[in-house]
C-alpha cells in the first residue's frame, strides 16, 4: 500500500509538471507557466508545513530531535514568512512579469523555502539517526554538528547575499539564475542522499530521479540565455526537483514515524536500546516483508552478523517457511500470530515461542515485529515433568491397591485401573466428577464423611471398609488411607486416597515369606530356612540334652542325567526326590533343598543316648536308600538315581556352629561318594583329620613345586635278552621333614587341585633333557623314555603345545618319547582325546596305555587310539604263576596286543619265573624290581654301565 501511494503521488506530480510544460507552450505561455511555478511553490510550502506538522506532533509528544527542539520558533516564523512572501508575490507575478520588487520577493521566497526545507530535512535525519536502534552516539553528534553547521552556513550565505545585493555588489538576476539554483542543487542533493536512510529501498531511485531532474535544470540554467524554452525547462526542473525533495521528506517523515513509532516516547526509545541486549529476539519487518532490524540476541541465535534487508522468513525455522505466505496474509489482515519453532542454532537445537505483532493502525499498516523467547529449558523441564508424570501414572496404575486423587472440590483428578474396576467405569468417565456425580455413595458409604475428616486432620485418616468390585463382584475388606494434600500456605489442594485389600495383603505376606524361606522348584524349605532351624535345633539339643542328626544328600551323577535328559526332566527328578525324602522321615523333621542336587534332612528328637540316636538315624538313612531303589518315572520313562549320604549326629558337643555341622555332614557325604556312591558315611573325627592333612599336603606340595623339591627317578625297561631298552620317569618328592615321599601319596591330590599340570611339566622337561643327553652317545641313543601323563594334565588346554615346546626346547627325539596314559583318561571326550594324540603322533611322539586290564577297557577304543604299547598292570603279573585267571588275562592281553600289532610291557616283574612265563607267552619288554628299582639318574647310569651324561 505504501508503495502504491508513493507511485500515485509520483504520477500526479509528473503529470502536473507535464501539464505545466504543455500549458507553458500555450499561446499565453510564459505568464501562465510562471503562475504555475508559483502555485507549485505554494504547494511545496504546504508540504513543508505538513512535514513541520509531523515535527510539531513529535514536539507535542516530547520526542522530536534536538534540532527541532532548539529552533521551533524561528523555523515556524521562517516558514510563515515564506508563505506570506509567496502570497504577496503571487499577484505581482500574475500582474507584472519581471518587475524588481517581484524578483526580490521571489528571491526571498526561494531562500526561505530552501532554508526551511534544509532545516526540516536535517532535523528529520538527525532525529531518525538518533532514534534508530544501534545508532552510535558519536555519529549522532556528528550529524548534529553537520546540521548546525549547515544552518549556520545557510544563514551566513543569506546575510552575505542580502548585504551584497543591498550594496549593489551582487547581480540579483545573475544570482537568481546561477548561484541560487546551484546552492539549491547542492542542498537538494545532500538532502536526497541522506533521505535514503529513511526512504528505504526506494531511496536510491529517488536520488537518481532527483539528480536527473537537477541535471536538466542545471543544464537549462547554464545554457539559458533567457530563451523562452530554456526558461521553461528551468522552471520545469525546479518544479520537479523541489517537488521530489518535498515528497521525499514527507514520505520519509511518514515512514520514519511509522517504522520507528516506538520512538514517540522517551521510555520507548530507551526500551529499544534495552531490547538490543534483552534475552528475547526482536525482528522488525517493513511492509514489503524485508527485515529492517534484528536485535543482537536474535542474531546470536541465528549465528548471522546481520538480517537487514533479508526476507522476514529468515527469522523462521526452515520447516515453517512454507506457511509464510498464509501467515503474511493473516498479518496483513491485522491478525497477530503466536507459534513455537525449533531451530538449529550454533548452540544446538533450541526451541522458541514466537509472537508476531502487527503495527498499530495508522502507521505502516503492513509492518510487523517478531518477538521470540527461548523456551528450550522450559520445554526440557516440561518434557521431564511429563515423562515423570507418565512414569508415575504407569506406576500408580500398576499398583494393585486402589489409588485415587481428588481435587479440593472433591472431583476426581486421577485414579488407577484398580479403582476403575471397583466403580466399573472408564477413566474418562470418572475424571472431573464427584462421588455423588457417579452415584458411588452406596459403593463407598463413608467417602464423603472421611474426605471431610482428612481435610481437617494433619495426619492421614485410616479406616476399614468393605468394598465390592463392580467388574467381577469381588467383595473384600479394605484398609483405606486418606491424606490431605496441602499447598505451602496450608490450604488443602487435594486428597489422596489409597485402598488396600487386607486379604490380598496377607496373601502377599505369605508369598513373600514363601519366596524368602522356601525353594521355588520343590517347595521345600531353602538353605536360609534350614540354617534358622538348625540354629534352633542346636540350642534345643543343648537345653533338652537330646540328640539330632543332619543328613547331607547328594544325587549321584545328577549332572550327567540333567545334561542327557534335559533340564526340565532334571527339575522333575529333583521334585520327586524331595517327595521321597519327605516320605522317608517323620512329619516333624525338616527336609530342605540346599542347592542344585543337594538336599539336607534334619532329624530331631533322637533321644538322650548317642548309640540309640545313631541307630535311629541309620534306619532313616537306609529308608532313604531303599526308597531310591525304586525308579523315578519322568514323563512315562523310568530313571534310576542313587544318593550319597553323609551323616553327622550332634547334641553333646559344646559350641558347635551351624557351619561346622554342615561341613561335617558334607565331608561324610564326600566319603560316601569316594566309597563308590549310593551309600552312606557317618562323620568321625578321623575324617576331619584326613581333610586337614590333605589341606596341609596341598600347601606343602605347592611350595615343593615352587622350591624345586621334586626329583625324577628312572626305572629300567628291559627286553627278553636282558638288555636295557628304555626307562620310565617316576616323580619323587624330597620333603625337608618327611624325607622321600612316594607319588601314591600326592599324585591324586595334585590331580584334584590342578597342581598336576606344573608337576607333569617338570617331569616331562627333566625326562626330555635326559633323553637329549642320551642321544649324544651311541650306547644310549636308542633308549626310550616313558613319562606318565595324568587325565587332568592331558585334558589341560595347551597340553599338545606344551609337550611339543618342551621337545623342541630340550632337543629330545620325539620318536624316543612315550607318553603313558591311563584308561580313565578315556572317560572324557574320546574324539578330543584321539585328536590330541594324533597331533602329537604326527610329530613322532609314541603312546602307551598304562595299567592295562584294571580299568575301563574297551576294545573299540583300543582300535581307535593311535597307541604303540600296552603295559600289563603289575597286579596281573605278580600272581601270574599262582592265579590261573591272572595267567589267562596276561595271555589274552599278549594275544590281543599281538593281533593289534602293539608292543607289550609287563610291569611289576619281580622274579625270573615270571620272566620265563611272560617270555614263553610272547612278551618282549619287562619292567620290575627284578631288573631294577626306580633310582636317581646318576645311580641309573652307574647301574647300567654307562658314563653320566649330566653336565658337570
Ligand atoms: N611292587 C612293585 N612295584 C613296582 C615294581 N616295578 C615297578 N613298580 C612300581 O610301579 C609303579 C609303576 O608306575 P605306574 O604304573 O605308572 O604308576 C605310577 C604312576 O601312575 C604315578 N606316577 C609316578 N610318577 C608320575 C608322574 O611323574 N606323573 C604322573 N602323572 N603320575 C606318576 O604314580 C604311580 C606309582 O609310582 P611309583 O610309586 O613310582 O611306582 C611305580 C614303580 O615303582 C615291582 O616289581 N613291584
Amino acid at each position: 500500500m505504501h508503495e502504491i501511494h508513493t507511485r500515485i503521488m509520483w504520477c500526479l506530480l509528473a503529470g502536473g509538471v507535464l501539464l505545466a510544460g504543455l500549458v507553458s507552450t500555450d499561446a499565453q505561455g510564459v505568464g501562465f507557466a510562471r503562475a504555475l511555478q508559483t502555485w507549485i511553490q505554494v504547494l511545496l510550502l504546504l508540504a513543508a508545513l505538513a512535514t513541520l506538522g509531523w515535527g510539531g506532533r513529535l514536539l507535542l509528544q516530547g520526542t522530536a530531535g534536538s534540532a527541532f527542539m532548539g529552533r521551533p520558533l524561528w523555523v515556524c516564523s521562517a516558514v510563515a514568512l515564506g508563505g506570506f512572501a509567496v502570497l504577496l508575490a503571487l499577484p505581482l507575478r500574475l500582474s507584472e512579469h519581471g518587475s524588481r520588487p517581484a524578483l526580490w520577493l521571489e528571491l526571498a521566497v526561494n531562500i526561505l523555502l530552501s532554508i526551511c526545507l534544509l532545516i526540516v530535512s536535517i532535523d528529520l535525519l538527525s532525529s531518525a539517526r538518533r532514534n534508530s536502534p544501534g545508532a552510535v552516539p558519536r555519529a549522532s553528534h556528528w550529524l548534529h554538528l553537520q546540521s548546525n553547521g549547515a544552518v549556520l552556513t545557510a544563514l551566513a550565505l543569506l546575510v552575505a547575499v542580502t548585504a551584497g545585493v543591498a550594496q549593489g555588489l551582487v547581480d540579483l538576476e545573475g544570482m537568481r539564475r546561477y548561484v541560487l539554483p546551484l546552492g539549491m542543487l547542492a542542498c537538494c542533493a545532500w538532502a536526497a542522499l541522506q533521505s535514503r536512510h529513511f526512504a528505504g529501498q526506494s531511496g536510491r531511485w529517488t536520488v537518481l530521479r532527483l539528480a536527473a531532474a537537477l541535471a536538466v535544470g542545471a543544464a537549462a540554467i547554464l545554457l539559458g540565455a533567457g530563451s523562452h524554452w530554456a526558461m521553461l525547462l528551468e522552471q520545469a526542473a525546479w518544479c520537479y526537483a523541489l517537488s521530489v525533495l518535498a515528497l521525499v521528506l514527507v514520505m520519509a517523515s511518514l515512514r520514519h514515524s511509522l517504522v520507528g513509532w516506538a520512538s514517540a516516547h522517551p521510555a520507548r526509545l530507551q526500551g529499544e536500546e534495552w531490547l538490543e541486549q534483552a534475552p528475547i529476539g526482536v525482528v522488525r519487518v517493513d511492509g514489503s516483508g524485508a527485515i529492517v532490524h534484528a536485535n543482537r540476541t536474535q542474531l546470536d541465535w541465528l549465528g548471522v552478523p546481520s538480517l537487514v534487508d533479508q526476507p522476514w522468513t529468515e527469522a523462521l525455522a526452515p520447516s515453517l517457511r512454507n506457511q509464510a505466505p498464509d501467515w503474511l496474509a493473516r498479518l496483513r489482515a491485522g491478525q497477530s500470530l503466536a507459534f513455537e519453532q525449533s531451530m538449529d542454532t550454533p548452540q544446538g537445537l533450541r526451541h522458541f515461542q514466537t509472537d508476531i505483532l502487527v503495527a498499530p493502525q495508522g502507521r505502516d499498516a503492513h509492518a510487523f515485529m517478531l518477538l521470540s523467547h527461548d523456551v528450550s529449558m522450559q520445554k526440557l523441564m516440561v518434557g521431564r515433568v511429563q515423562e515423570q508424570q507418565s512414569q508415575l501414572v504407569s506406576l500408580v496404575s500398576a499398583i494393585p491397591d486402589l489409588v485415587v486423587l481428588k481435587g479440593a472440590d472433591g472431583r476426581f483428578l486421577h485414579c488407577n485401573q484398580a479403582f476403575e474396576r471397583l466403580v466399573g467405569l472408564a477413566h474418562a468417565q470418572i475424571i472431573g466428577r464427584t462421588t455423588s456425580d457417579l452415584g458411588l455413595q452406596g459403593r463407598m458409604p463413608s467417602d464423603w464423611e472421611t474426605d471431610l475428616r482428612a481435610r481437617n486432620a494433619n495426619t492421614p485418616v485410616v479406616y476399614e471398609e468393605t468394598l465390592q468390585f463392580a467388574d467381577n463382584g469381588y467383595q473384600g475388606r479394605f484398609e483405606i488411607t486418606k491424606s490431605a494434600i496441602r499447598a505451602a500456605n496450608g490450604e488443602v489442594t487435594g486428597l489422596l486416597c489409597i485402598c488396600r485389600d487386607l486379604a490380598e495383603r496377607s496373601r502377599a505376606r505369605k508369598e513373600i515369606e514363601r519366596l524368602e524361606f522356601f525353594d521355588v522348584l520343590t517347595g521345600l524349605p531353602n538353605r536360609r530356612m534350614l540354617m534358622d532351624r538348625l540354629e534352633w535345633s542346636i540350642i534345643a539339643c543343648k537345653q533338652r540334652g537330646t540328640y539330632a542328626a543332619l543328613l547331607f544328600i547328594d544325587l549321584d551323577n545328577f549332572k550327567d542325567l540333567n545334561d542327557s535328559l534335559g533340564h526340565q526332566k532334571g527339575d522333575r527328578l529333583l521334585c520327586e526326590v524331595g517327595k521321597r525324602l519327605i516320605a522317608s522321615v517323620r512329619s516333624g523333621d525338616v527336609v530342605a533343598r540346599f542347592g542344585g542336587d543337594e538336599f539336607v534332612v534334619l532329624v530331631e528328637n533322637l533321644g538322650a543316648e548317642r548309640v540309640q540316636a545313631e541307630a535311629h538315624v541309620r534306619s532313616v538313612v537306609e529308608h532313604v536308600i531303599t526308597r531310591f531303589k525304586q525308579p523315578f518315572v519322568l514323563d512315562g520313562q523310568s530313571h534310576h538315581s542313587t544318593p550319597s549320604i553323609g551323616v553327622t549326629v550332634f547334641g553333646d558337643q559344646e559350641s558347635l556352629t551351624v557351619q561346622e555341622l554342615l561341613k561335617r555332614a558334607d565331608l561324610a557325604m564326600y566319603e560316601a561318594k569316594s566309597a563308590g556312591r549310593n551309600t552312606q558315611r557317618f562323620f568321625d573325627p578321623q575324617m576331619q583329620a584326613i581333610v586337614n592333612a590333605r589341606a596341609n599336603l596341598e600347601s606343602d606340595l605347592r611350595q615343593a613345586i615352587h622350591d624345586g623339591e621334586l626329583q625324577v627317578y628312572y626305572q629300567p625297561v628291559m627286553n627278553g635278552s636282558g638288555s636295557l631298552v628304555g626307562a620310565e620317569a617316576l616323580v619323587r618328592w624330597r620333603h625337608p621333614a618327611r624325607g622321600l615321599v612316594m607319588p601314591i601319596e600326592f599324585i591324586d591330590l595334585a590331580e584334584q587341585t590342578g597342581l598336576i599340570v606344573d608337576l607333569g611339566n617338570f617331569v616331562m622337561r627333566t625326562a626330555c633333557e635326559q633323553l637329549a643327553l642320551w642321544a649324544a652317545s651311541p650306547s644310549t641313543q636308542a633308549l626310550t623314555m616313558s613319562v606318565n601323563v595324568s587325565p587332568r594334565q592331558f585334558h589341560n588346554q595347551g597340553f599338545v603345545d606344551e609337550v611339543l615346546g618342551i621337545v623342541a626346547q630340550t632337543g629330545a627325539n620325539p620318536a624316543r618319547l612315550k607318553l603313558e596314559l591311563t584308561e580313565n583318561l578315556l572317560l572324557g571326550d574320546v574324539n578330543e582325546t584321539v585328536n590330541r594324540m594324533r597331533q602329537l603322533k604326527e610329530r613322532g611322539v609314541g603312546f602307551s596305555l598304562d595299567d592295562f586290564g584294571v580299568g575301563y577297557s574297551s576294545l573299540s577304543y583300543l582300535k581307535r587310539l593311535p597307541l604303540d604299547q600296552l603295559k600289563i598292570d603289575r597286579s596281573f603279573v605278580s600272581d601270574v604263576l599262582s592265579d590261573v585267571s591272572d595267567a589267562v588275562i596276561v595271555r589274552t592281553i599278549l594275544a590281543l596286543a599281538h593281533s593289534l600289532e602293539l608292543e607289550v610291557v609287563a610291569e611289576g616283574v619281580e622274579n625270573s619265573e615270571q620272566v620265563d612265563f611272560l617270555v614263553s607267552n610272547g612278551c618282549k619288554r619287562f619292567q620290575g624290581f627284578h631288573f631294577g628299582r626306580p633310582v636317581p639318574i646318576g645311580e641309573f647310569e652307574r647301574l647300567h654301565g654307562f658314563a653320566s651324561f649330566r653336565p658337570a
